[in-house]
């Protein structure tokens, strides 16, 4: 493996709080549009000031998961069973649109792919930030102003004041970021979402950016989800992993544990394929695609590529258990 871009160890020295129970539980996530199962009985939990990467090729349902736990997928868009254990909220599947307000951008935020897509581009910088802090918080203008420069100061946006009166497209893709991830903690969420959050950036930006992410994060005492095509970065920057394929958890556990020794065929040939920085999972599927939603196998969807599949593969669904010290769903673990 190429030398770490990221000096990220010393925040990762950083115990996670682990003596408690998790911040988010999920069970049995699944979801459909149509008659297409996009998620698949997905189960993971996150400790408080964890952070976990999900890593898996294009269209394995990584954003997906991110937005059916922000409620960002409507009831219209897609059907969606299961748990999702919330620290004191029972079930966030169950939740109304009522629930969501309270919880969304404030105990949860999300750093969507693209801020130049996500930011208003009617609206100045401040104007964006102080809406949030003033909605969310109930902070007067200028009690929100004071906070939304302080904000900027901490995500490393220089003559933040003066920034405040700059509107999106006057800002570096980098910078609008960095404005970005300050919108997404200016309520001190528990639990923070970066949605790729580096693909629309050059890879030097891109360093900074997840350095940014989980600095912050730490400082908080956050707990953060990653989706990230590459694993190398996840490898760096993440306390776990979380390898899906077309909706299903093929391996996940102790990043250094999953990634040093894979144990499901899928998380192997993906390490085998992309270890390297900055080479993305998409850029080189291994094996062919994914099969299509409409063929996939009644049991483990990765049996049509599988090098090691056993016939009950296609048929019969492993479950995801406990296995060498990581959760793993494989007949014939390497
Ligand atoms: N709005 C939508 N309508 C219909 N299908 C969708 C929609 N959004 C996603 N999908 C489908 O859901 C599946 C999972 O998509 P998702 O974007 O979650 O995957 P991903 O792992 O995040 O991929 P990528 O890395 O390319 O973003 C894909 O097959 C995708 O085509």
């Amino acid at each position: 493996m190429n030398a770490p871009l990221l000096d990220v160890r010393p925040l990762l020295d950083v115990p996670p709080v682990l003596d408690v129970p998790p911040l988010l539980d999920v069970q049995g996530l699944t979801l459909c549009r149509g008659d297409k199962r996009i998620l698949d009985g997905v189960s993971m939990t996150l400790g408080r000031g964890e952070t976990l990467a999900l890593v898996g090729e294009s269209g394995a349902g990584k954003s997906t998961i991110a937005f059916a736990l922000m409620g960002l997928i409507g009831a219209k868009e897609a059907t969606i069973e299961g748990r999702a254990r919330f620290d004191d909220v029972a079930d966030l599947v169950a939740l109304d649109e009522k629930g969501w307000a309270a919880l969304r951008g404030q105990r949860l935020a999300m750093v969507f792919q693209d801020a130049g897509s996500a930011l208003n581009p009617s609206y100045t910088v401040g104007a964006q930030l102080i809406s949030v802090l003033r909605r969310k918080l109930g902070l007067g203008r200028n009690e929100a102003r004071t906070r939304a420069v302080t904000l900027l100061e901490s995500v490393g946006i220089n003559d933040a004041a003066v920034r405040l009166s700059a509107y999106p497209h006057e800002l570096s893709g980098g910078m609008q970021q960095r404005v970005m991830v300050a919108i997404a903690l200016a309520c001190d969420p528990d639990l923070l979402f970066a949605d790729e959050p580096t693909s629309a950036l050059d890879v030097t930006i891109q360093a900074q950016i997840v350095s940014l992410i989980l600095e912050q994060t730490r400082a908080r005492g956050a707990s953060c989800i990653f989706v990230l095509h590459d694993l190398a970065l996840a490898s760096q920057c993440c306390d776990r992993i979380m390898v899906l394929y077309a909706g299903q958890v093929m391996e996940a556990g102790d990043c250094r544990t999953v990634l040093d020794d894979p144990r499901h065929p899928y998380t192997r040939l993906l390490k085998s394929c992309v270890l390297e920085i900055g080479a993305e999972i998409l850029d080189d599927p291994p094996e062919g695609g994914v099969p299509s939603y409409d063929a996939m196998p009644a049991g483990c969807r990765f049996a049509t590529r599988c090098p090691r599949a056993l016939p009950r593969c296609a048929a019969e669904r492993p479950p995801l258990a406990e296995f060498d010290g990581r959760a793993l769903a494989c007949w014939n673990p390497t």
